[in-house]
């Protein structure tokens, strides 16, 4: 499964278990040995943007919870009222530090890698905006279940930015290649009843009842067995993965090399100022 992955990184340690509770600044959760189902909420206030720190503390996560042989599924979702996760933490961006960036990058490559082909059940409960980085854990999960009057979507573009190919490839796999063109190139930001319809999210429920709903579906998954299950994602996943995990260097190298380009720095100061504006209307 994802084993000749996961020997290929060794985590930093940041995470605390007490119990079935593990606790991270960033990050609670929580595992039902009972169902082997594992409860991660992200709390990175305001908005969970992805930086270093909290894409190693998701990964840390994932990796603990992998070894803990109860736990067979994992609910992600967000404990910050209103939105799942702001995707990337702009100011990672930003005016950067160069090795900080090279790090950053390969962070949430790591993370992304650990999700994709995690072999417990995994599902998104979007209780909140999901763009960006946000929509690429969304759809690194095996099923999704969204509140309804947020958005999701990749709208990097709109960032002055291209997401990156492992995106796009996790979002064709998702939507299909055309409705991914398409939203590529416009920054689409899918409404919750348009992201149902295109199939980026698979069951809306409101946000009282999602929890309910995203158990409900995880012990659906639980039931089957184990490996049967794994191993079918693994079938779906690996070629996606195995895209990245050959270039990674070079995908880190491209996106340090993109971001410090001066257009991109002012594309991304632009955009941090449009956020500014809006918080004051
Ligand atoms: C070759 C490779 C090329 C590079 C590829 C890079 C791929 C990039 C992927 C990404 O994920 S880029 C990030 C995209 N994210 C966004 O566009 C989301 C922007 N944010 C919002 O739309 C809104 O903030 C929100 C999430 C809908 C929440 O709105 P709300 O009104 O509740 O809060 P705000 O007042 O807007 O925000 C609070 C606070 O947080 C700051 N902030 C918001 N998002 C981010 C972010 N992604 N990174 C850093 N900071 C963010 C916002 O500016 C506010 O800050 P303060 O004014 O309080 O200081």
């Amino acid at each position: 499964m994802a084993s000749s992955i996961l020997r290929r990184f060794i985590p930093r340690k940041t995470t605390w278990m007490y119990g079935q509770r593990m606790m991270s600044s960033t990050i609670d959760v929580s595992v039902d040995e009972q169902t082997g189902i594992a409860l991660m909420k992200m709390k990175r206030k305001p908005v969970n943007s992805l930086n270093l720190e909290f894409l190693q503390d998701i990964r840390n996560t994932i990796v603990t919870l992998e070894q803990n042989k109860k736990c067979k599924g994992l609910i992600l979702t967000s404990d910050v009222p209103k939105i799942f996760s702001a995707g990337i933490d702009i100011l990672e961006m930003y005016q950067p530090n160069e090795e900080r960036l090279h790090n950053f990058w390969r962070a949430l490559q790591d993370m992304w890698l650990q999700l994709y082909m995690t072999p417990l059940a995994t599902i998104a409960a979007i209780n909140g905006h999901s763009p960006a980085g946000g929509c690429l854990i969304s759809i690194s999960c095996d099923y999704r279940i969204m509140a309804p009057n947020y958005t999701i979507g990749l709208n990097e573009t709109l960032l002055g930015i291209v997401a990156p190919f492992w995106f796009k490839d996790a979002m064709c796999n998702t939507v299909g290649y055309r409705e991914t063109e398409i939203a590529l190139a416009l920054g689409k930001l899918y409404s919750t009843d348009e992201a149902l319809q295109k199939g980026l999210v698979d069951e809306v429920v409101t946000s009282e009842q999602i929890m309910e709903a995203a158990q409900r579906k995880m012990l659906e998954y639980v039931k089957i067995p184990n490996m049967a299950r794994a191993m079918s994602k693994q079938l779906m996943r690996q070629e996606t993965a195995d895209k990245l995990c050959s270039t990674q260097d070079s995908d880190v190298q491209n996106f340090v090399n993109f971001c410090l380009q001066d257009k991109v720095q002012q594309s991304l100061g632009f955009y941090l100022e449009q956020l500014k504006k809006r918080k004051s209307k």
